[in-house]
């Protein structure tokens, strides 16, 4: 074992350990014990030591503890939503004020289930609503914006409310772009077309549950913060904002009084608070038209005087008058049906970057390697591919902005600022450059990674995911070229495109997310609520991948991805998944296969140079790959479960392999096997092209 191993598993006991004296926000493990009781008891169960060895013949809750060192109990007082300030997410590694909380209690326990105490229950997150703090778009609403200088073409506000969330302290460099065409910023005139919303949303994959959430925009607002706000979302309302002191005030709404509190279907989003030191702006938006939608800005930006210069004096009202919510007393208050902005004032431009070269090109974005001309530092630039847009700015693509302009943490990938080309349609996100991604890497390895280093990177994407998490957030892509990788040992999970809120209670969402080879059974067969166990099934066939080098399931359609997986880990059926046999896919017969395989593809003693696992690593896997989603392991216990504690402990970091870069080489065109992507089956689907066409047609 080599010294640093040992120092990087310390790493992130010392990590984890701080994280459990801070009282890491518990939310998900409170939504667990809610929605998923049974699950909330496999965890407790395995705190308490239980003793069971069984391992089911297929892969039902495996369930085997004969760890001399069980896992740390962690505290269970969790921070919750409530206690948060606005613009705040919950910590990856330790939410800050949960340690001045009262612990809750347990009374002890019968049969391994810990019993909820009442004041525990009194505060069941079943009580609220629990969502993300970032605030998501709804409805992908697309929204007509007029280039005054174009005509009209359509843009999402959302788009206006990042570019604002932009260190607009730069001037906007209108120079023809050496990555983007050129041409000059624009100046917004948006409103949001409810036709056209529903057309987009039609030819799109929209979760059906979208609509039930409020209509709030924002990337960088929590909204934790005021319980009253969510019970007025719930409503369809948005409480009217106190002083918001933004120059949004400034901006006409065809009434004389201020509007603060916006109608059921519109969008208000505050940027009042921004949780990343990276805001140093904001500024106001105010879009409005058949459906109003506002966006508000905060203090720095002078929108007021740009307003003032692109739009005709009638438009502004006086920014400090806290009027009263028109809409509240007067309904049908009138206003004027656009409302406009120079949105894009404060963005840097594409320009400012010098383009190295072309790293890949995904479904959704083309990934530059750039030079930073001010600064000389290397980043990546993401561009936003627009040409299968017609109808206007990619949902996927202001989710992934939305998710990386709001979250911070070690395991995720660092946007720094989003930049324009000159052309209202070259929209780049600026990211933090790895040199690597992990299916890359492991393309180029000639052995698979040793099962110390697995850990390392195992333990990083769990506490990335636990992050995701702990905030809200499923990741519903999560697959190994999504995994960024560079020369420090550092993994970082990127490609928010498909990723989304969830809550409690559960609403329906689509099915077709996750890349065929690491979704989930229950996703297969057709279930429409699901919840985090879906990452942590795609968690499970990395692991296995990262330590045989290969995917662990690589069907090729989602029938022959059933297909191996029940080769591989036995049929499930109604004991060892309860409820299996209602899903709607589960009206196929498969063929009986009753045992678990998995041993046979991960060796605990392996003398053929297969991959080796020992027993409590392959008790982490198949907990990973566990069928039912209740009992599926979550992120947080997976981080503490007894694989990473015995030896070989996780290789340092720092002792990670490094290889030359292959992000310095353009990767567009080179071959390799590919699981089929979701968004591009969805888009066979539509076009009536489903080869195979899956279990529901
Ligand atoms: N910050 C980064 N640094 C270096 N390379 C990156 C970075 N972000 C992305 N890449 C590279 O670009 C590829 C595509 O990026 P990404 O997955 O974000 O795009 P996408 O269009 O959403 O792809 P997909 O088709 O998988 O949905 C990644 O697999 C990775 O190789």
């Amino acid at each position: 074992m080599a010294a640093g191993s040992h120092g990087g598993y310390r790493g992130y006991e010392v990590a984890r350990k701080r994280a459990h004296d801070l009282g890491v926000s518990r939310r998900s493990k409170e939504y667990n014990h809610h929605r998923h009781p049974s699950r909330h008891r496999d965890s407790e169960r395995r705190r308490d030591g239980g003793s069971s060895r069984s391992r089911e013949l297929s892969n039902g809750y495996s369930h085997r503890r004969d760890s001399p060192h069980p896992p740390p109990r962690r505290r269970p007082s969790e921070r919750r939503r409530e206690d948060r300030e606005p613009g705040e997410v919950s910590g990856g590694s330790g939410s800050e004020r949960s340690a001045e909380r009262p612990m809750k209690t347990r009374e002890p326990r019968e049969n391994g289930v810990a019993r909820v105490s009442k004041e525990e229950s009194k505060t069941s997150p079943s009580k609220k609503r629990k969502q993300s703090p970032v605030i998501w778009e709804t409805n992908g609403s697309k929204l007509q914006a007029r280039d005054a200088v174009r005509g009209i073409r359509e843009v999402d506000a959302v788009i206006a409310e990042i570019i604002m969330h932009q260190s607009h302290s730069l001037p906007v460099v209108s120079s023809p772009s050496s990555i983007g065409d050129g041409h000059s910023p624009m100046i917004l005139d948006v409103s949001v077309d409810s036709h056209k919303i529903q057309e987009h949303e039609k030819n799109r994959i929209v979760d059906e549950e979208e609509e039930g959430y409020p209509t709030m925009r924002n990337i960088l607002t929590s909204r934790w913060a005021d319980a009253d706000v969510e019970e007025e979302e719930d409503k369809g309302f948005v409480p009217k904002k106190k002083k918001s002191v933004s120059p949004v005030d400034s901006i006409e709404r065809g009434s004389t009084k201020k509007v603060t509190s916006p109608e059921p279907g519109e969008v208000l989003v505050y940027n009042s608070v921004r949780s990343s030191p990276r805001s140093s702006d904001s500024g106001v938006l105010q879009v409005s038209a058949n459906r109003d939608l506002e966006v508000e800005m905060g203090e720095n930006m002078d929108v007021e005087d740009e307003a003032g210069d692109d739009y005709p004096a009638g438009h502004l009202l006086d920014s400090d008058s806290e009027g009263e919510d028109c809409r509240s007393e007067t309904p049908e208050c009138t206003r004027s049906p656009r409302r406009c902005i120079n949105m894009l004032q404060g963005c840097r431009s594409v320009d400012e970057f010098e383009r190295l070269n072309t790293i890949n090109e995904g479904t959704y974005g083309v990934v530059f390697r750039v030079r930073d001309k001010r600064t000389g530092e290397i980043v990546a630039l993401k561009k936003v591919k627009m040409e299968k847009e017609r109808e206007g700015f990619p949902l996927t693509s202001l989710r992934e902005m939305n998710i990386l302009l709001s979250f911070h943490h070690p395991s995720i990938v660092e946007v720094k600022e989003v930049v324009v080309g000159s052309s209202d349609r070259d929209i780049f996100m600026v990211m933090e450059y790895m040199e690597h991604d992990l299916k890359g890497v492991m393309e180029t390895m000639k052995q698979p990674y040793s099962q110390s280093e697995v850990k390392c990177l195992m333990l990083q994407l769990l506490e990335g995911v636990k992050y995701l998490h702990d905030n809200w957030v499923l990741h519903r892509d999560l697959k190994t070229s999504n995994l960024l990788l560079n020369n420090r040992g550092e993994l970082k999970i990127c490609d928010f495109g498909l990723s989304r809120q969830y809550g409690s209670p559960l609403k329906p969402y689509t099915q077709l997310v996750v890349t065929l080879w690491y979704r989930a059974p229950e996703l297969l067969l057709g279930a429409k609520e699901y919840s985090t166990a879906i990452d942590m099934w795609s968690l499970g066939c990395i692991m296995g991948e990262l330590l045989s080098k290969g995917p662990l399931f690589n069907g090729k359609s989602e029938m022959d991805q059933l297909y191996k997986i029940f080769k591989t880990l036995g049929t499930p059926d109604e004991n060892i998944w309860p409820g299996y046999s209602k899903l709607p896919g589960a009206t196929v017969k498969f063929g009986k296969q009753t045992h678990n395989r998995l041993r046979d593809k991960f060796r605990a003693v392996s003398f053929t140079g297969g991959p080796m696992l020992s027993e409590s690593g392959f008790d982490l896997l198949n907990r990973l790959l566990t069928y039912d989603p209740e009992k599926r392991i979550s992120a947080e216990d997976a981080l503490n479960h007894e694989w990473f504690r015995e030896l070989p402990l996780p290789r340092s970091k720092d002792f990670m392999p490094t290889f030359p870069a292959i992000n310095e080489q353009d990767r567009r065109f080179k071959k390799h096997m590919k699981s089929p992507d979701p968004l591009e089956e969805q888009r066979m689907k539509e076009q009536g092209n489903n080869g195979d066409r899956g279990l529901f047609g």
